[in-house]
């Protein structure tokens, strides 16, 4: 038996070009886990509607933030994979769920190299249908079809891990040091209100009500992003030692006409500039790599807005990327998973 570790991440266009990010929002958003619709009707709405007007605007998007090199989530997650390699003596591949990295060429990469035992690390420190769950579905289709060999150990969402927690704290603690702040905001990536009642496990307990989320512990909501958003935000204050009021928790990127976890992110940052907040800070605790999400919606647009409305000094807290400390969280997991089936082997 030989063990191998998949990294994955969600992906990019193969460039800024509008075919490019056709093709890429075409496979991302018929995803039937990130659009959930019923087939026809996403198909009218993404390939009838969605694709004839998004790809060129966020085209211009991605042509704002995209490196010499390639699309920062790619680069960012490139690098991050050569520093988990350096620290392992067992193969390390990178894959992301949509786009030309493909997962089934990260399982090959690893097959290729002999690995029997693959453990699967998705890139969100929270669970959500449109991420964790759609890897984690797609991964056990291409095994069935293509490496019934392989053994696969998924990995949790992480965003209750003591040391995860310890590291983003410590990011946002070296990013405001010095600096002179009114509130931070902890914005996660948005998902239709929908998405969490589907992945409610409680059997209907989740009222969508602000009550049940917050209170009801970790284990009735191991598939409730909503909670776990919360919980992070909260874990990190307590770390901090915020004072209530000096932070908030939204949600942003919100897409079409349902409706999506609030408070939005966009709505807060402006009512806040008009609240009299001068300065404030901003982090974006649902991606691990700064990406279109971070780098255009929030430091580019995020600032705008808050600028707009009066607010002075808007700054952004950069992801985790490739930062050591966050390359220790992800050796630990592997190493917890190695000690385990080692102790499994033994006895
Ligand atoms: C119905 C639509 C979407 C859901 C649900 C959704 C969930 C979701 N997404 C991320 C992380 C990322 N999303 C990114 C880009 C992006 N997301 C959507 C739509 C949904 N996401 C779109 C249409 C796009 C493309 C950009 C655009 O046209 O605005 C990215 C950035 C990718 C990059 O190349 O930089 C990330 C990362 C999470 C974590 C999540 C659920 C929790
Ligand atoms: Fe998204
Ligand atoms: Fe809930």
């Amino acid at each position: 038996m030989k063990k191998g570790v998949l990294l994955v991440n969600l992906g990019s266009p193969d460039s800024t070009k509008p075919k490019d990010v056709k093709k890429y929002l075409d496979e991302f958003l018929m995803d039937p886990r990130v659009i959930d619709l019923p087939k026809w009707a996403r198909v009218l709405l993404v390939k009838g509607i969605i694709l004839n007007t998004r790809p060129k605007k966020s085209a211009e998007a991605y042509a704002k933030i995209w490196w010499e090199e390639g699309s920062p989530l790619i680069v960012i997650s490139e690098r991050l994979k050569e520093k988990v390699q350096e620290k392992l003596n067992i193969p390390v591949a990178l894959a992301m769920r949509y786009g030309s990295m493909s997962l089934e060429k990260g399982l090959q990469e690893l097959v290729d190299q002999g690995v029997t035992e693959v453990k699967t690390i998705p890139l969100y420190p929270q669970f959500a249908m449109a991420t964790t769950e759609t890897i984690d579905v797609k991964v056990d289709e291409l095994v069935a079809q293509f490496f019934p060999q392989l053994k696969i150990t998924r990995t949790p969402a992480f965003y209750h891990r003591e040391d995860y927690i310890e590291v983003l704290s410590r990011s946002i603690q070296e990013k405001l040091k010095g600096l002179d702040y009114e509130h931070i905001l902890f914005s996660y990536h948005g998902v239709p209100e929908r998405h969490i009642r589907k992945s409610d496990i409680t059997n209907g307990n989740c009222k969508m009500n602000g009550k049940c989320c917050f209170k009801m512990g970790s284990e009735q909501h191991e598939f409730c992003y909503r909670h776990q958003c919360e919980i992070t935000t909260v874990n990190v204050a307590k770390k901090l030692g915020l004072k209530r009021g000096t932070y908030s928790t939204t949600f942003q990127s919100r897409l079409g006409f349902d409706p999506w976890l609030k408070p939005y992110t966009d709505r807060t940052i402006e009512r806040m500039g008009k609240n009299g907040i001068k300065k404030m800070a901003i982090v974006t605790p649902a991606f691990v790599s700064d990406c279109l999400e971070t780098l255009e919606e929030i430091a580019m647009e995020g600032e705008e807005i808050f600028h707009e409305v009066g607010g002075e000094e808007f700054t952004t807290i950069p992801c985790l990327n490739d930062r050591d400390d966050f390359v220790d969280v992800l050796i630990s997991m592997v190493e917890e998973w190695r000690i385990i089936n080692t102790d499994k082997a033994i006895a």
